[in-house]
């Protein structure tokens, strides 16, 4: 980080975390200029965004802990990518960061925060991440990590495959979002079976325990799902109605388990095919050269199986175990 100052402040992580910081007439802002990335912040309840500063860069006002954990997040998912897949930001080039600089801040990759009011959910919009407070029932506000990377992989993917929002393309767009999160938790904490989770640390923040969705089983009878679906986790259970843009968010559980079993090994419960694991590295380098070399717009399950077995036989050769488990993962949640 630049300007290494120390964020403190009842953040979603323990301790304090140290954010970049871009300094001007004795004001502070979150913006890391090595990374290129930076915070925004709305005024709560309205639409007028602005850049929030702090006079001695101690981000522990009430309103400055989600701007801490969206800062950091999107520092972090930056440095996944660089680190891990040489890849440099959302677009490969250190952006996309017109927003920022039409909003008075320097080329930034944006997050915002404070959208709405009580605002349950969290999205990408083409340009930027933006970030609801939660009701504090249902959700605290949505800055955690993993959902961090959720939508800063929406961008990945945008510059990427581009896949359709929509029915098994879209659900392929949301997994790939859900995966990417679960890795850059794992990067940062190490793995663990949180690890696994998806919003374990904003989602109903009354109930230990519980997530959005399950990536090890997304029938998780405690998954809320928010709307208390539980998710499908093979290819038979597919949602096919009209609802989340054809149940992107559903059957997402399908690849997501894919994933899941090819990373840790195990058996589907279903189709008692057996998956030996290949760790989340590999499984991980093998998800992100699909997503950049192979995926389309208008790729479904059937084309992502043929997308991961293509990355895998490239990155680790055509009878590597690797090429093996991505074939019997997809074939255990019944694709391919
Ligand atoms: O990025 C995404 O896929 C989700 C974007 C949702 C959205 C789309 C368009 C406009 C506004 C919001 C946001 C997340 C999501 O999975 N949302 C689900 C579940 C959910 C969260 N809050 C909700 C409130 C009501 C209904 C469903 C939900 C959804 O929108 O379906 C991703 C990780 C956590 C939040
Ligand atoms: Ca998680
Ligand atoms: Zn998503």
């Amino acid at each position: 980080y630049d300007n290494l100052q120390t964020a403190q402040g009842t953040s979603l992580y323990s301790g304090t975390v140290t954010i970049g910081t871009s300094v001007s007439a004795s004001k502070y802002y979150p913006e890391d200029l090595t990374r290129k990335v930076g915070t925004f912040t709305y005024a709560n309840g309205t639409s007028t965004v602005y850049r929030i500063a702090d006079t001695d860069d101690v981000w522990n006002g009430s309103d400055q802990r989600v701007v801490v954990d969206a800062h950091f997040g999107a520092s972090m998912v930056y440095d996944y990518f660089k680190t891990v897949h040489g890849r440099n930001g959302i677009d490969g080039a250190g952006g996309p960061t017109a927003y920022a600089a039409a909003n008075g801040g320097a080329g930034l990759i944006s997050s915002i925060v404070r959208y709405s009011t009580a605002y349950n959910n969290a999205f990408w919009d083409g340009t930027k991440m933006t970030y609801g407070d939660g009701d504090g029932s249902t959700f605290a506000p949505l800055v955690s990590l993993d959902i961090a990377a959720h939508e800063m992989t929406h961008g990945v993917t945008q510059y990427e495959a581009n896949l359709t929002y929509q029915n098994e393309s879209g659900a392929l767009n949301e997994s790939w979002s859900d995966v990417f999160g679960a890795l850059v938790e794992r990067y940062v904490y190490g793995e663990s079976t949180d690890t696994w989770k998806i919003g374990e640390d904003c989602y109903t923040p009354g109930t230990s325990g519980d997530a959005l969705r399950y990536m090890d089983d997304p029938h998780d009878a405690s998954n809320g799902g928010y709307t208390s679906n539980d998710d499908p986790d093979h290819y038979s259970e597919r949602y096919t109605g009209t609802s989340d843009n054809g149940g992107v968010h559903i059957n997402s559980g399908i690849p997501n388990h894919a994933f899941y079993l090819l990373a840790k090994g195990g058996t589907h419960h279903l189709s008692g095919v057996a998956v030996t694991g290949i760790g989340a590295d590999d499984a991980g380098k093998i998800w992100y050269k699909a997503l950049a070399d192979y995926m389309t717009a208008s790729t479904n399950f059937a084309g992502a199986r043929q997308a991961t077995l293509s990355a895998a036989s490239a990155l680790f050769g055509g009878s590597s175990a690797q090429y093996t488990s991505t074939q019997s993962a997809w074939c255990a949640v019944g694709v391919g």
